[in-house]
């Protein structure tokens, strides 16, 4: 599937043809990604997908073993600074200084960060309701995260980097962040990447989705372009048929008699003309679900 731009705005990342091995453990083989300017942008995979390996390279915490890796325009490891400074980033441990009051990891912060806003940390520390006093080895694991979303935040980054965001965590912190996503895109040309293997959650938020599976890109596309090339089709024959007649694109099919249900990769009329020629009308039909699209590609 292309991976066209919505925009003519220059990406905010481009990593091409990135390979990375963990001695004999190919966590990403020949991965080129583009991520443009402006909305939300999910990765998703499953446990080991190399999805964590592949934000790294972004941050410039890893050095490619081939390829390239751009970052607003920049090598994020020779610019480090001038990257970094641009990135607010929540890793999966959400490693903070447990040494630290929620109040000192504040002031602490917004040391490194010349565009720090201290009234939106305040707003955020309120709202996420952080006793400035509680040490961060208090914190419960839902208020960690809301530390951690708060200081990545607050100086109001051109990309915010959230590596699985959501895991482990309530409903009501899941919220939260998903509500710092869609606040964080509210201003105009910020960029959101993050992680997750909630793909309802991704499928809520995100405008554009990689799917990535033992190291590889399965798929980039924008969330319209996967539901309208992702169908699930029900067709009736004419009569009762022992097995489903195979159909352009299928993926799977299920059914009995004369009704069969397809999940295919296609368009909507493409597989009504498909239907047509096999003699079929179509009953029903929508778009698959971002789940359904994932279990379907990784289990071919
Ligand atoms: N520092 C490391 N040393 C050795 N192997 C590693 C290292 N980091 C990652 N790997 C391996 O690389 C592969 C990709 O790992 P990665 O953490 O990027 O996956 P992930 O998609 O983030 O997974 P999860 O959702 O479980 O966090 C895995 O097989 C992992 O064991």
């Amino acid at each position: 599937m292309s991976d066209s731009f919505p925009s003519a705005a220059p990406p905010i990342v481009e990593l091409h043809r990135i390979t990375r091995h963990f001695g004999r453990k190919v966590a990403l083989d020949d991965v080129s990604l583009t991520i443009p300017r402006g909305g939300v942008f999910g990765l998703i995979g499953g446990n080991g997908a190399g999805k964590t390996t592949l934000i790294k390279h972004v941050l410039g915490l890893f050095k490619a073993q081939s390829g390239t890796v751009r970052v607003f325009g920049l090598d994020p490891i020779e610019n480090a600074v001038g990257v970094l400074g641009r990135i607010g980033y929540l890793s999966e441990e959400r490693d903070l200084p447990d040494w630290m009051r929620v109040s000192e990891l504040i002031r602490y912060t917004q040391a490194f960060y010349p565009a720090w806003d201290p009234r939106y940390a305040e707003e955020l520390r309120e709202a996420f309701d952080l006793d400035p006093l509680t040490k961060v080895r208090n914190l419960s694991r839902g208020q960690r995260a809301r530390a951690g979303l708060l200081v990545a935040l607050a100086h109001r980054p051109d990309l915010l980097v959230l590596d699985e965001p959501s895991s482990g965590l309530d409903p009501v912190v899941r919220r939260d962040i998903l509500g710092a996503i869609i606040r964080t895109i509210a201003e105009e040309g910020r960029t959101v990447l993050f992680s997750s293997h909630l793909l309802d959650e991704v499928e809520r938020v995100a405008d554009r989705v990689a799917m990535i599976h033992q190291g590889r890109i399965l798929m980039s596309a924008s969330m319209d372009e996967i539901h309208d090339t992702h169908r699930r089709v029900t067709l009736r024959f004419e009569g009762p048929l022992p097995a489903a007649p195979s159909l352009v694109g299928s993926l799977s099919a299920s059914g009995q008699g004369a009704e069969w249900t397809y999940l295919c990769g296609g368009e909507s009329l493409q597989l009504r003309r498909a239907a047509e020629a096999l003699g079929a009308k179509v009953v029903d039909e929508a778009a698959l679900s971002l789940d359904e699209v994932f279990l379907n590609r990784v289990s071919r």
